[in-house]
């Protein structure tokens, strides 16, 4: 794969994530920089057979099923309970994991041959169908497939380039402007959301180079593993709740409105400020949170995919 003869996109002149499409409003400028980009210097990729389509595939579904293997986390799905959900559980969640991975293998491979989004869409679409097959018609991990597929595919790209910043840059760098220059679906609740609340969702943090990934979920791993002396599960949950406390969550918004988004972030915030998972009482406390959220109906899910976004990355990136 490293041999291809593939060309990495010329870095933005200026860092993607802060002058990205979703961002700023222009499109991202695919011509070389003039100035070192603003977020920190590159976490280097994995040596090569690590960065290949089948490993990066795997890499995906594993980053699925440690994020079901998470509890509590606010009204969503976990192996302990359903959490705000009616039509999934743990096991069908890592059902549609399993059936997600040759499709994580395809957006790798794909990236690896220099794709554009429409060959990524088609791949992500035929995720879709599969992942609705195998759950019987249950959108298990829609966003995920958008999010995740994103970064695998870019995972391939920068195996087959020698790309060595992070996988979120090369995202924006590539497809952030394809990403935004398609026009938002009307009927999904995502489209309602954008459309209701000038919304952008997971097609802007995508465009935008994943920032919820790179400057809040895996700041907030970091300091959960401190906070809590290794313990990879109370990580996990930080990261969560500083997702939830930041992240415009279209599922949130489609289920509360804005009266839901605000009561989300600032029950994230408060679990954050007390001390989140440095806090001796931390898991009732957060399970106190994960029960006010069932009793809303309110499910960060596209804070469960940055999650697992996340740790797709941390296994990739050192
Ligand atoms: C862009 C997608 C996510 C459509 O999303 P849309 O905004 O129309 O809404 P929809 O309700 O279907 O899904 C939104 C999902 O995104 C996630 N999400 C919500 N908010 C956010 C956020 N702020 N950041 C990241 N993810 C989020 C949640 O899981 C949510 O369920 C995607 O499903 C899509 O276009 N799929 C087609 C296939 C494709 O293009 N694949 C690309 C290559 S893999
Ligand atoms: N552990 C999880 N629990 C719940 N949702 C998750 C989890 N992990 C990821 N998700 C994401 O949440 C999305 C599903 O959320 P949800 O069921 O709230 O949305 P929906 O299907 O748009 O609408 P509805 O509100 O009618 O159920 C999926 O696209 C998936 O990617």
């Amino acid at each position: 794969m490293a041999g291809m003869a593939v060309g990495c996109p010329p870095l933005a002149a200026q860092d993607p994530i802060r002058a990205s499409p979703g961002r700023a409003g222009g499109a991202v400028p695919m011509t070389m920089p003039q100035t070192a980009p603003a977020r920190p210097a590159s976490p280097t990729l994995r040596p090569e057979h690590r960065t290949s389509p089948d490993w990066i595939g795997r890499q995906a579904a594993r980053a699925l099923i440690l994020e079901v293997e998470t509890w509590p986390k606010p009204g969503l799905v976990s192996h302990i309970d359903t959490g705000a959900h009616q039509d999934m559980d743990a096991a069908l969640l890592r059902l549609s994991a399993r059936t997600l991975e040759p499709y994580f293998v395809a957006l790798a491979e794909a990236g690896a041959a220099d794709a554009g989004m429409d060959r990524l869409r088609l791949i992500g679409l035929e995720a879709e169908a599969a992942m609705r097959q195998a759950t019987g018609n249950v959108n298990t991990h829609r966003g995920a497939i958008f999010g995740l597929g994103l970064l695998a595919a870019a995972a391939g790209l920068a195996g087959a380039c020698a790309w060595r910043r992070p996988l979120g840059i090369l995202i924006a760098a590539r497809w952030g402007g394809e990403i935004t220059a398609k026009p938002q679906e009307a009927a999904s609740h995502g489209g309602i959301v954008a459309r209701r609340y000038r919304a952008g969702g997971a097609r802007e943090e995508a465009a935008a180079g994943m920032p919820s990934v790179y400057d809040v979920a895996r700041p907030a791993l970091r300091e959960g593993r401190r906070l809590a002396a290794g313990d990879e599960e109370a990580a996990r949950v930080h990261a969560c709740m500083a997702l939830i406390a930041t992240v415009e969550d279209s599922n949130l918004l489609y289920r509360g409105g804005i009266d839901g988004l605000a009561f989300a972030r600032a029950a994230a915030l408060r679990f954050l400020r007390d001390g989140g998972v440095g806090c001796r009482h931390w898991r009732w406390a957060a399970k106190a949170i994960h029960d006010d959220f069932v009793a809303r109906n309110l499910s960060p899910g596209g804070c469960a995919d940055l999650l697992a976004m996340a740790l797709f990355t941390e296994a990739l990136e050192s």
